[in-house]
């Protein structure tokens, strides 16, 4: 035995109409038959349901339950697996997994399943995320990201990388080890330099990829700002279709930020109405105020909303100078009424309370965040902050390589970097793991999983 036999809950703690617990290892089935009665489980053929009751240690039974066996190692885990499907009370659900624990079956951790599935060899590290991933969807198309990423895609794409790395490393090796050896090919830094050149452009392509698969999967952090009144809470409850945010004529009437999303384009949209930026005297305005300042900071798209039938304040022209370097889309409010300014710089003309411009908006927004039309390929990309950083690292070292080359370093320095290359692209598939990583990232996965 290497690991132990584990146990969970694997439906929502709460009271349903039905809970699995999910017991994994090579004592899961004869554990479970000691406290079934019923058809024999030992004897039950991979893959199939048996009827019968969880027994207390008087016989008494517990619940009434189907079981359902599966045999190693053709199983999620690729141990023998128990599933008890078993009434979905939350003090029946305890007491059938008491029962199990008591006959020695230890409790298991967050995410230990699939770290099994994954040690056991099953799936990788980014197919484990991916199932992650699956159960924390926000929409269609994180989901469908996350079963791209279930099925390999990504881990192939990883891996044919990987190879092509190991194959310069290997020519590399060879010229070390025979330098005198003439048929070998002759790994001359311009021989070398245009391969690292062309691997970089790879990776350069998937993060730029990569990038547009983290707004699919996470939504984009979106600020509503602007000075007081000109009209962000109307956006806000305009785009939600929905009186969220309370809208007055009053200058300083959103003092919190409010929170709210919607889909956009196939992308979630983290909103945030803030409260409109001025100095004031007025101490919870104050407090407001901060808050949308760092909404700014944090958000990683903005609008910024002005009121296009008033001139240009000092807080307006501050906003457009602190936002310029941000991703931010400009809109000029209230266009019902009389235009009072023209701006130099690209600005799009709604009203809010009307309720017009708003798909104009809407089409911007794509735009800005590169996603007008989402495609098939669109739903192959990384999207994972850790993996996006494992590419960011693997170019890094990849560029050092180049910087070796045209030092005229010797042509071990850039193997070394090479050989970095690979192994941060391993991390992403877990083919190369220190073992803290492993336990940090299964910790983060429900119970049960
Ligand atoms: N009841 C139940 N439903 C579930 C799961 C589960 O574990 N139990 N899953 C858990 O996430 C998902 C399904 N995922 C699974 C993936 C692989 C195997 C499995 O047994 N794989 C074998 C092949 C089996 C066969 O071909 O017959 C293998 O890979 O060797 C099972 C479930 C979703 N639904
Ligand atoms: N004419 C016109 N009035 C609008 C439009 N949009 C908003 N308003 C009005 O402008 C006033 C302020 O609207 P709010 O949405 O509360 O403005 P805000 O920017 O959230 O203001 P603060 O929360 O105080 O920062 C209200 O009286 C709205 O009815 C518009 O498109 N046209
Ligand atoms: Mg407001």
């Amino acid at each position: 035995m290497i690991y132990d036999t584990i146990a969970a809950i694997a439906t929502p703690f709460g009271t349903s109409g039905l809970s699995i617990i999910r017991i994994s290892g090579d004592e899961a089935i004869e554990k479970a038959a000691a406290i079934f009665k019923g058809k024999n489980l030992i004897k039950a053929k991979s893959h199939t349901v048996t009827y019968g009751h969880i027994i207390d240690h008087h016989k008494k039974v517990i619940d009434e339950v189907l079981v359902t066996v599966f045999k190693a190692p053709k199983t999620f885990t690729k141990e023998d697996v128990v599933e008890i499907s078993c009434h979905g009370g939350i003090l029946v659900t305890q007491k059938v997994l008491e029962r199990i624990l008591e006959q020695g079956i230890r409790l298991a951790e967050p995410g230990e399943f699939t770290k099994r599935a994954f040690i056991n060899g099953r799936i990788d590290l980014a197919q484990s995320e991916a199932i992650m991933d699956l159960i924390h969807a926000k929409n269609v198309n994180a989901m469908k990201l996350a079963v791209s990423g279930l099925k390999g895609d990504l881990s192939k794409l990883i891996n044919e990388l990987r190879e092509e790395l190991l194959f310069l490393i290997a020519q590399i090796e060879v010229n070390i080890d025979y330098p005198e050896y003439d048929d070998a090919t002759q790994m001359s830094v311009e021989l070398i330099k245009p391969h690292v050149l062309n691997l970089i452009k790879k990776l350069n392509t998937l993060l730029d990829d990569a990038n547009k698969g983290k707004l699919i999967r996470d939504g984009v952090k979106t600020a509503i700002v602007g000075k007081p009144n000109v009209g962000k809470s109307s956006l806000l409850n305009a785009l939600l279709n929905e009186e969220r945010a309370i809208v007055t004529d009053i200058e300083g009437t959103t003092r919190d930020t409010i929170e709210a999303q919607i889909n956009i384009g196939g992308i979630t949209l983290i909103l945030m109405d803030t409260a409109g930026i001025r100095e004031t005297k007025d101490i919870v305005e104050q407090i407001g105020v901060k808050r949308s300042k760092k909404a700014i900071d944090e958000a990683e798209l903005i609008i910024l909303v002005l009121d296009q039938s008033r001139q240009l304040s000092k807080e307006d022209l501050e906003l457009l100078e602190q936002t310029k370097n941000k991703r931010r889309i400009v809109v000029g409010n209230k266009n019902d009424l009389t235009k009072a300014i023209d701006l130099d710089i690209h600005m799009l003309s709604l009203s809010a309370l009307n309720r017009q411009g708003l798909s104009d908006l809407e089409h911007e927004i794509t735009t800005t965040l590169g996603i007008t039309d989402l495609e098939e390929k669109d739903f192959n990309y990384l999207s994972n902050v850790r993996h996006i950083n494992k590419i960011k690292e693997a170019i890094s070292s990849m560029n050092e390589v180049v910087n070796a080359i045209d030092l005229g370093l010797p042509i071990d320095m850039a193997e070394i970097d090479l050989k970095k290359a690979w192994q941060y692209l391993g991390e992403i598939t877990g083919d190369y793991h220190p073992e803290d990583l492993l336990n940090e990232l299964f910790s983060k996965f429900c119970l049960g999983k």
